[in-house]
């Protein structure tokens, strides 16, 4: 079964586990004042984005020449009223910073023209959806910054194209010269989503990598594009076959390149968001119960002389809601939620129902014990929201060994009950 962690910064900001905001700041250069309402709108919607708004060129090369100021990424109006042919691109550009085009009518050789200068895209005013189109180009640039990718490609040049290419996109990119050390790259360093890989590879070809690597569990959401020269049409299906999850034939216009990337990437994100969906409990973003039975009956398998359980239940839970209300209960359970994921950071820490939840430590009971016991000291010296409510919480733990992780769960389940009877606030344990 697999252990589930949220693998993007994106599934780990929706859950809460990362808290720290990063500004952006995003220069948008748009002589209508329309339409530079309607990006700051859009912009402002993305706590991360911070537009900086200019009407003109003189505006935009006043505030790129300020040497203090980053910029994320750019978006300008192809033609404004004091550079009409399109000279802010140059500028943008020329400071290094991803530029998104917005223009008033479609002209494709200017577009090809543009793209080949390393602008990401190119977008027509043409109704409000390429508003929407052009904050998500700038969306996915700052997701992609988070995203290591691995190139394998025997030949130097083909591996900087590809490198250059990925770079615009603000990808985090790591080169391999071969299958060998692509893998061996892959098997020390589990932050990397997604491969691009090479057929014609010496050692071991891109072909046998795929191979190699969808057979082992830990890579089966790792995204690969494979990629060959022209000539062998069979290679595609062979290597789509084989478990990559799209094929690009070299020479490739960058274009086609970075959307086959960004689309397989965006699949895999989906995939990973239902999997977040269906394993995280929303109000408290703990883990849930269905994946406390998965990832504990493995730690069981793996290690089952060594495991300590424990049931942890809020005490007079009822009587708050019936005195402050359920919304005010909710909050209380979100608090805790968030208490429990500090108080356990290594451990196995789920939502087992209502106001009951349980920890699994791949430890002896004594380790587990301490961490209870800090949490309910840290729980009993807390005031909870204006009304300052206190919680207690009582705990029954099992640290022998048993036949079972169930068996497990039950005999702490039995101690909590007997802490409950004890007088609450208390662990009740076997050890
Ligand atoms: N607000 C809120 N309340 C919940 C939620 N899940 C369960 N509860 C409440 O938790 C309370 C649990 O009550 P009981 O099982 O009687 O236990 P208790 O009042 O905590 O008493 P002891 O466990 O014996 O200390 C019930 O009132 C449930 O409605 C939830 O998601 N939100």
């Amino acid at each position: 079964m697999k252990k589930y962690t949220p693998k993007s910064a994106d599934a780990a900001f929706q859950y809460g586990i990362v808290r720290m905001i990063v500004e952006r700041k995003i220069l948008v250069v748009e002589d209508s004042p329309v339409v530079l309402k309607v990006l700051h709108h859009l912009l402002s919607r993305n706590p991360i984005f911070t537009p900086v708004l200019c009407s003109c060129y003189k505006e935009a090369e006043s505030k790129l020449s300020d040497t203090e100021e980053t910029y994320f990424a750019a978006i300008v109006d192809l033609n404004l009223p004091d550079a009409e042919n399109g000279e802010i691109v140059d500028l943008v550009l020329s400071h290094k910073i991803p530029c998104v085009v917005l223009t008033g009518n479609f002209d494709d050789t200017l577009r090809l023209s543009l793209l080949n200068k390393g602008v990401l895209d190119y977008i027509t005013k043409d109704s409000r959806y390429s508003f929407n189109h052009v904050i998500k180009v700038v969306e996915r640039l700052s997701k992609n910054q988070g995203i290591k990718v691995l190139v394998a490609e025997d030949s130097s040049t083909s591996r900087l194209f590809i490198r250059i290419l990925l770079e615009q996109y603000r990808f985090n990119v790591i080169e391999a010269e071969n299958g060998q050390e692509a893998l061996a790259k892959l098997e020390e360093d589990s932050d990397i989503r997604m491969l691009i890989t090479d057929y014609n590879m010496p050692l071991v070809n891109g072909y046998e990598l795929v191979r190699m690597l969808r057979y082992n569990a830990r890579f089966q959401d790792l995204v690969i594009i494979g990629l060959s020269a022209e000539g062998d049409n069979a290679l595609s299906a062979k290597f789509i076959k084989a478990g990559a999850n799209d094929f690009l034939k070299k020479p490739f216009y960058h274009e086609e390149f970075h959307c086959r990337v960004v689309h397989s990437l965006e699949a895999q994100e989906m995939l990973e968001t239902i999997r977040d969906l269906a394993n995280i409990d929303p109000l408290t973003k703990l883990k849930n119960r269905r994946c406390l039975f998965d990832e504990g009956e493995q730690l069981f398998s793996n290690n089952s002389s060594e495991m300590s359980v424990a049931m942890l239940d809020l005490d007079h839970f009822k009587s708050i809601n019936d005195t402050y209300g359920h919304i005010i209960g909710d909050e209380l359970l979100e608090a805790v939620g968030q208490d429990i994921r500090n108080a356990f950071p290594d451990v196995l820490a789920c939502r087992f129902g209502g106001e009951e939840f349980c920890v699994v430590a791949n430890a002896g009971g004594l380790h587990l014990h301490n961490m209870l016991e800090g949490f309910l000291d840290g729980l009993r010296s807390k005031e909870f929201t204006d009304a300052k409510i206190v919680l207690t919480c009582s705990v029954g733990m099992c640290c022998q060994p048993k036949d079972s992780f169930e068996e497990l769960i039950r005999v702490a389940d039995n101690n909590l009950y007997e802490a409950k009877r004890l007088g609450r606030d208390r662990i009740v344990s076997d050890h």
